[in-house]
């Protein structure tokens, strides 16, 4: 869909332990864009709190202009919105695994869904169980502790990420709305 003037739309949200540069690393990108001024640096640390968005358009050698937009998420987690939220963003992970740079990506979100399902807090826990039956009918038996919902499925299983991109898109997001997952791509 062309918006703009551009033929493609990115959403990229970078994520990241509180006070690793993420703001820094965007606005000095977003800098880098023709008519933009460059960002003094910032001696004293401001956290962000739930997201901040930024954007950049692109103009590609091979013809189409794009546009990136940047989600600038918080770190800390009393900042970071609940998965709720980034559900209603419609966020997906979306990897292709056949350049490097999505692999990074689809190892990064592993290692994140991982680590955030580690420590979940009790009222997560207790979102995913309310909140994700009626929005993934197809997902009941992950919070069924009696089986699955389709004989023949095998028992409920553990999962944090799935190990094929093309077929997980629903998976991943699932999983992103409960742990708050706050980095993902998105193709629209
Ligand atoms: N030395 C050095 N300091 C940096 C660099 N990038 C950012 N900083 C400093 O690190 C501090 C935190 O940077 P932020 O960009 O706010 O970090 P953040 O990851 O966005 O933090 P949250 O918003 O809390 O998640 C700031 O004081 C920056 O000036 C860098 O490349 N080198």
């Amino acid at each position: 869909m062309e918006a703009g003037g551009c033929r493609y739309q990115f959403r990229i949200a970078l994520l990241g332990d509180a006070a690793v540069g993420k703001t820094s690393l965007l606005l000095r990108y977003v800098a880098g864009a023709p008519g933009i001024p460059e960002p003094e640096p910032e001696l004293e640390s401001v956290p962000t709190v739930g997201v901040e968005f930024y954007s950049r358009t692109l103009q590609l050698r091979a013809g189409p202009r794009v546009k990136l937009q940047l989600w600038d998420t918080a770190g800390q987690e009393r900042f970071s919105f609940p998965g709720q939220e980034y559900r209603s963003a419609k966020l997906r992970l979306v990897w292709e695994m056949s350049s490097w740079s999505c692999g990074w990506w689809w190892g990064f979100g592993c290692l994140v869904l991982k680590k955030k399902k580690k420590s979940p807090s009790p009222w997560r826990k207790k979102e995913k169980t309310e909140l994700l039956p009626s929005h993934n009918p197809g997902r009941l038996w992950k919070n069924q502790p009696e089986g699955p919902a389709h004989p023949g499925q095998g028992p409920p299983r553990k999962r944090c990420c799935p190990l094929s991109p093309a077929a997980s898109l629903e998976e991943c997001s699932a999983d992103c709305s409960h742990t708050s997952l706050s980095a993902s791509v998105s193709h629209l």
